[in-house]
């Protein structure tokens, strides 16, 4: 890849994992992002000059008049504001695009300031309750899509160069109208948001002084709720903007939540039945897709007496075998009551090999 200039409005886990992805991609590349608030730069963007991904730190909009392309990485209302500064600033073929969760506000923004020829959405389908350059990784897109929706006039040339630098990253560039975009991202990602930051509360305000929900919440409350940790603020956003869409896929949500209570009332034992298991069919055909190294990991779990050496024991097979271990300790948790050795592997090859072998020496394994 030639190298390029890219600027970044917005530094924070999205924005700087597309930053490292492209600095290690070329290193020639130039990087620059803006400094947007009247403070002192933030840690993230010292920290990304420190670890030499960002060349540039600016509080100047005008220096990103050199951009081939730059990237709308803060929340999605922030995002929106910036188009009509970056109009008068950009090279005639500069490439304004964003990574924000909600794709038809800004899509109308940018055709309203007449820079259909410059913007084309994004929306990398990766990411994590995480917040801030400090969670970045350059592999975070690795083997996600990422959703492009460019406007009836994007040059063919500007869309080419958006997608192969998706590609270069390791991301799936799939094209989607930004209308739509909106509907599938409500149903799988904006509204469970919702309903797990809501579930959050409900166990909160219920709880006893005590704490006792708190203490016992565990394995599947913990799942369903993880991405309840993310940024208020970037939901808040989210919420604002693509409201049309969320208030369709709620109000279907709350209808069958609804059928629940009555299905409880009535004791409809069939209706629960089949609630569960529609449920749970639909869920095991979701496609097995690695979505990028945050979200990723290679384990196992096998019964061990739990006593000294048993870690030593099947440490020593694995080494002998030439398979590397990232992490290994035994754990408690309600799903393996008695305890188990959890391993963790760096890759998928390593973990399935590592199965194979612990079921000839006859341990029990569970793969997940
Ligand atoms: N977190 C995730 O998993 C994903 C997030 N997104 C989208 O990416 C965007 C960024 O999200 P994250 O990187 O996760 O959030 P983040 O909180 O890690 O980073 C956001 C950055 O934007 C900065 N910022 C806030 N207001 C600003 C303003 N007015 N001008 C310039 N910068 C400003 C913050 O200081 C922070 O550094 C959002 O639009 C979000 O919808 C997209 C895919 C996944
Ligand atoms: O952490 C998770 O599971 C997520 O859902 C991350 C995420 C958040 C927002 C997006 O627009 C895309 C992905």
């Amino acid at each position: 890849m030639d190298s390029i200039t890219v600027g970044f409005i917005g530094f924070g886990l999205i924005g700087g994992s597309i930053a490292r992805a492209l600095k290690e991609l070329n290193p020639k590349n130039t990087l620059l992002a803006y400094h947007y608030s009247k403070k002192k730069p933030s840690i993230g963007l010292i920290g990304a000059k420190e670890d030499r991904i960002l060349d540039i730190i600016t509080e100047d909009l005008t220096d990103f008049s050199v951009c081939d392309i730059i990237f709308l990485c803060a929340p999605v209302l922030s995002n929106i504001s910036y188009l009509s500064q970056l109009k008068s600033i950009i090279k005639s073929d500069c490439i304004i695009t964003d990574v924000g969760s909600v794709k038809g506000n800004i899509h109308k923004a940018a055709l309203e300031l007449n820079l259909d020829r410059n913007f084309i959405g994004g929306h990398p389908m990766a990411g994590s309750e995480k917040t801030g350059y400090e969670s970045s990784s350059s592999r975070l897109l690795e083997n996600a899509y990422y959703i492009l929706s460019p406007t009836d006039l994007t040059p063919p040339d500007r869309l080419e160069f958006l997608r192969s630098l998706v590609v270069s990253m390791s991301a799936i560039p799939v094209i989607i109208n930004a209308g739509e975009h909106d509907d599938i991202t409500a149903a799988i990602s904006h509204v469970p948001h919702i309903i797990a930051a809501a579930l959050v509360n409900m166990v909160k305000d219920s709880d006893d002084p005590e704490e006792k929900m708190k203490t016992l919440a565990a394995g599947g409350f913990k799942d369903i709720t993880r991405i309840a940790s993310s940024s208020p603020v970037m939901w808040q956003n989210i919420c604002l903007t693509n409201t049309v869409s969320i208030k369709q896929f709620l109000k279907l949500y709350i209808t069958s939540l609804q059928d629940v209570s009555d299905a409880l009332s009535s004791q409809d034992a069939s209706y629960l039945f089949e609630f569960f298991e529609t449920a749970g069919d639909y869920r095991d055909s979701l496609p097995v897709k690695v979505t990028g190294l945050i979200n990723r990991s290679y384990e196992i779990y096998l019964d061990v007496i739990d006593e000294a050496g048993a870690i030593a024991t099947v440490a020593t097979l694995l080494a002998t075998n030439l398979i590397s271990i990232k992490n290994i300790g035994i754990i408690h948790n309600r799903e393996f009551e008695q305890g188990v050795l959890r391993i963790e592997f760096y890759e998928e090859g390593a973990c399935n090999k590592a199965s194979l072998l612990l079921k000839k020496y006859r341990y029990t394994v569970y793969e997940r």
